[in-house]
């Protein structure tokens, strides 16, 4: 079966993006694996598939799936690249367009200056909206948010050391922590054994923010089901909603990624995201020969 694409990125974090309003399609983790191969496939951090919308106020319904074959709940810098693509194909000339998500319902507004805003919808910071398994755990206040201390161990059973993080669900999962210097903190290390720790029933993103100054961070994020990716929009608001609840950062704030800037707004409920969408190339892939060419070695699913 053939399917047109087309590869987009939004400050870095890329896409392979899907129309599935014309001629539907069906995505499945083994699909999505091999579009998002870096060698064998495409390549991307997320497949993005746009659909018609169940919900009777949303143009679209948009749903993700990270690269190693998990569908999730949202994408912040694929929302941006959504809206781009449903212009560019045509597909409406709508703006703003709302979007149908796995919480609900999100407004993205694409700018003259060709960057988009979204509204992102719902956030919410108790543990229980995570997954994430307390009990045990020491906490503390700061500002408004609450921190709990998450000691990490290696695959030996050690502790390596106990990481202080921020809880923040922005439809998707978020586990955030201030480091003194995001450059050389070892984020491909740590990382992975937050994304995976058992107390994560969903797993989580992990995202690691230098404060610059009140109105600027730096942020690297280990994504769940992707690895640590050039950018991370969901993060970046993660990242600066935590860091206003804690009092050490004022809205609006710039967050500089490997791949780019981002702003973000938060108003302590609402979180709004500007920033880059770009389209890099389209083309036509067969499906079904794909996913035959890629050798099972190289497809396992992440833990
Ligand atoms: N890895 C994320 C999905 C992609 C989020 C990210 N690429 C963004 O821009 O928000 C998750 O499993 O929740």
């Amino acid at each position: 079966m053939i399917w047109n694409f087309t590869k987009m990125h939004g400050a870095g974090n890329d896409f392979v993006v899907l129309d599935g309003v014309r001629s539907p399609i069906e995505m499945t983790p083994q699909r999505a694996r091999a579009l998002a191969h870096r060698q064998f496939g495409i390549g991307c951090d997320q497949i993005l598939l746009v659909e018609n919308p169940s919900h009777p106020e949303a143009d679209f319904r948009y749903r993700i799936f990270n690269s190693d074959g998990s569908e999730v709940e949202h994408c912040g810098n694929g929302s941006r690249c959504f809206v781009r693509f449903v212009h560019e194909q045509k597909l409406s000339s709508r703006n703003p367009l709302k979007a149908e998500i796995a919480t609900g319902l999100i407004t993205l507004n694409e700018l003259p200056s060709g960057d988009v805003t979204v509204d992102m919808g719902q956030t919410r910071f108790d543990p229980t909206s995570l997954g994430f398994d307390v009990a045990g755990l020491t906490s503390k206040t700061d500002g408004i948010d609450t921190l709990y201390e998450l000691p990490l161990t290696t695959q030996d059973g050690s502790v390596t050391k106990a990481v202080w993080l921020s809880l923040v669900q922005i439809s998707n999962p978020h586990a955030v922590q201030v480091v003194v210097d995001v450059d050389t903190t070892p984020v491909r290390q740590i990382g992975p054994l937050i994304e995976s720790h058992p107390r994560f029933a969903k797993r989580v993103n992990a995202g690691f923010m230098q404060v610059i100054d009140r109105q600027t961070i730096y942020l690297r994020v280990y994504e769940r089901g992707a690895g640590e990716t050039l950018a991370c929009g969901t993060g970046a608001c993660a990242a600066v909603a935590a860091g206003v609840r804690r009092g050490i950062l004022d809205s609006p704030v710039k967050v500089r990624t490997h791949g780019g800037w981002l702003t973000i707004e938060f108003d302590g409920a609402q979180l709004r995201m500007t920033g880059p969408a770009t389209t890099v190339y389209s083309g036509q892939i067969d499906i079904d020969k794909l996913v035959a060419s890629i050798p099972a070695s190289t497809t396992q699913e992440k833990p």
